[in-house]
């Protein structure tokens, strides 16, 4: 019985993988849980799996959530001290990361000091600060595995292969909302077209950045690190069927991918069963032959700025990907509310790069300075 520490429960990731562990009780027991501030799904979620602790957002959802749910039954904390208290929970195997945006770093470093395995959907932590996160992973000996779908079919395709023999990682994308809008036609588009995703459903944020093809450069970075491949040697490839999850090519130049419909539930299980494989309840197979065509086109880097943003600050490194990563949340969540057109994201992005002055081998407290100093200039340019 694998015990799971999941962060992130109310979320889209999060009920998906919740969706995996009442699928199969013989195999996994939720054991602590967070959410943020959505506390109808949470008491449903708490009600239904029971776990020993939870943590929340803020002081004002756990003190409505101490009203609806009697201390005797489960313990519950809030703010990040009880984030990282649930990511280490007494006898916890296996923390599944699914909050959004860098507040799930400290948590996944403090689980990992714990030896607690990482099944990581949250990849604006590997964004913010990935050196820290694999050299403690290598430290500590824990496993980081991938949820990211992109990053799962790549591990896929990596198992029984040597390494050294990895040409190049081709990573997936879809295009997002407007993959079929020039630059022109996105200065008046409204969150509620933004938020339609073509093939996924997902939260918000990863919505929009995958309209901006932030999401593809989040995940560059976060391949980068995953699987220690310079930038050089990463491909991102328009593919506006998402049933290529992704491919790696190998140095005979084979290329090896990695199929199925869009179903997160399936990237979830796989590394929470790994190296095993369980059936997916419900899950449509894939009939190629239903599908008949599929779909290529290069990467445009002017078309999508945030994709060259994402990979010129990732070749910087140092802080650079925290400023970006900081700058991106704090844009997409303007956007989101209404404060800012769709084009400044990208604007904000590139104006908080360019003051940045890097640090190249930041610490953790370094870090977070920077996360913070780049809100507070984003914010700057938001009012
Ligand atoms: N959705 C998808 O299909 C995919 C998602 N991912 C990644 O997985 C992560 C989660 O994405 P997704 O599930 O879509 O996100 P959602 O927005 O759907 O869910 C986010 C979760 O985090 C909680 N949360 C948000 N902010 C905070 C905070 N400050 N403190 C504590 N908890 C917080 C939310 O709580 P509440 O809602 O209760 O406020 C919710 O439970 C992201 O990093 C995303 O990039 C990667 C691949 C695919
Ligand atoms: C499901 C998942 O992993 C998301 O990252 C999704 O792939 C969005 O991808 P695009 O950025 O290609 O639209
Ligand atoms: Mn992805």
């Amino acid at each position: 019985m694998k015990k799971i520490s999941l962060l992130g429960a109310t979320g889209s990731i999060g009920l998906q993988t919740l969706d995996v562990i009442k699928a199969h009780p013989d195999q996994f027991k939720l054991v602590s849980m967070s959410f943020g501030s959505n506390i109808s799904s949470g008491i449903n979620i708490i009600r239904q799996f029971q776990p020993h602790f939870v943590a929340v957002k803020d002081k004002e959802t756990y003190e409505k959530l101490k009203l609806e749910i009697p201390n005797e039954e489960v313990k519950i904390g809030y703010g990040q001290n009880a984030l990282i208290e649930a990511a280490i929970f007494d006898g916890v195997d296996c923390l599944v990361n699914a909050v959004v945006g860098s507040v799930g770093l400290v948590p996944t470093l403090k689980a990992i000091e714990h030896k607690i395995t990482i099944a990581l959907a949250n990849k604006e932590t590997l964004v913010t600060a990935g050196h820290l996160v694999t050299e403690h992973a290598r430290k500590y000996g824990v496993d980081l595995l991938p949820v990211d779908s992109e990053h799962s079919a790549i591990f896929q395709c990596l198992q029984g292969e040597n390494p050294k023999n990895i040409e190049r990682l081709i990573v997936t994308a879809s295009g997002g909302s407007f993959r079929d809008k020039t630059r022109e036609e996105l200065t008046d588009v409204t969150v509620e077209q933004a938020l339609n995703h073509p093939n996924w459903s997902m939260g918000a944020k990863i919505t929009i950045d995958s309209a901006t093809m932030m999401n593809k450069g989040l995940e560059v970075i976060e391949a980068h690190w995953l699987f220690d491949i310079p930038y050089e040697k990463i491909d991102v490839l328009l593919h506006k069927e998402s049933i290529i999850h992704s491919l790696v090519e190998f140095q005979d130049h084979s290329i090896i991918a990695q199929l199925g419909t869009p179903d997160m539930r399936v990237p979830i299980q796989y590394a929470l069963t790994f190296p095993n494989r369980l059936q997916v309840k419900n899950s449509k197979r894939l009939e190629l032959w239903e599908v008949g065509k599929l779909h290529f086109e290069k990467a445009d880097f002017n078309r999508y700025k945030c994709l060259q943003f994402a990979y010129d600050s990732g070749k910087i490194g140092g802080t650079m990907p925290t400023v970006l990563n900081a700058a991106n949340e704090e844009a997409v969540a303007a956007f989101l509310n209404g404060k800012i057109k769709f084009l400044q994201i990208e604007e904000f992005i590139e104006r908080a790069m360019d003051k940045h002055e890097n640090i190249a081998h930041p610490g953790l407290e370094e870090i977070q300075e920077v996360d913070q100093q780049t809100r507070n200039f984003v914010q700057t340019l938001i009012s």
